[in-house]
């Protein structure tokens, strides 16, 4: 790691302090409303874009209840998956998602597809859209997440997939107090194309100036 990393994670670290109780201080009504106001923008944007699968987090902790989301999706015909860890190498297999009961308690605590229920698509599947969880973002496109390199990881493969056709558009779903006014980013971290909140859908079109790639 050279210095330049070595400051960006210290500021990460920071972030992520600053940020960890943010989400948890949302009003359970406001919670829940602000979840159902942003699913629904989330929602208006697949089908704006006429998107036919996505990839979306099963939310834990306090973050922001994508089930609205995935309700809509399975309503509308549209293909749901969801993530699941492996905690060995940090890497997500990807799973359909065609029922709640399809999930078990899994890494960390978090709701993931039971593998022996509904198994890993192949590593070639590149889903449409791909809704990403954050303890932070911001307009340009950053976003912290807890630090696993879950996400990244997950952008560094698809783009080199075997016959992977169009590719994914990655998106950002969080709650407007999220959002701060720079994420710090480093070169392997890349930005979202999109950024949904209650408040609005943000479409980030802007070259990044700093290096980082674009998902
Ligand atoms: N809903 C959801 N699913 C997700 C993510 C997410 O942010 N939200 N992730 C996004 O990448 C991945 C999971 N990443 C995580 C990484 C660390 C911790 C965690 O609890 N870390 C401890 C400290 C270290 C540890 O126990 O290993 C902590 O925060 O206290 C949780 C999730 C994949 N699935
Ligand atoms: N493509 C990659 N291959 C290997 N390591 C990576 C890759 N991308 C990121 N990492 C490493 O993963 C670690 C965590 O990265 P980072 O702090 O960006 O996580 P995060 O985006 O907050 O977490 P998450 O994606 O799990 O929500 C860092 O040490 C980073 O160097």
């Amino acid at each position: 790691m050279n210095g330049e990393q070595a400051i960006i994670q210290e500021r990460k670290a920071q972030l992520r302090l600053r940020m960890s109780g943010v989400r948890g201080t949302l009003p359970p009504e406001q919670h829940r409303e602000y979840s159902e106001m942003a699913c629904a923008r989330a929602a208006g944007w697949l089908s704006h874009n006429h998107i036919r699968s996505m990839l979306v987090y099963v939310p834990f902790r306090s973050e922001l209840d994508t089930k609205p989301l995935i309700e809509q999706a399975w309503q509308k015909g549209i293909a749901v998956y969801a993530p699941r860890c492996r905690r060995e190498d940090c890497s997500m297999t990807l799973h359909r998602l065609r029922s709640w009961d399809e999930l078990d308690a899994g890494s960390y605590g978090i709701l993931e597809p039971n593998p022996l229920v509904s198994p890993a698509a192949s590593e070639e599947f590149v889903p449409e859209a791909i809704f990403t969880p954050g303890m932070a973002f911001d307009r340009a496109g950053g976003r912290l997440g807890y630090g696993g390199g879950y996400y990244d990881r997950l952008h560094a493969r698809i783009p080199f997939s075997e016959g992977a056709g169009k590719l994914p558009v990655w998106a950002g779903i969080g709650f407007e107090i999220q959002v701060v006014e720079e994420v710090p980013m480093e070169k392997t971290d890349a930005r979202l194309q999109v950024l949904i909140t209650e408040a609005g859908c943000l479409q980030i079109n802007e070259e990044a100036e700093d290096g980082t790639d674009a998902f």
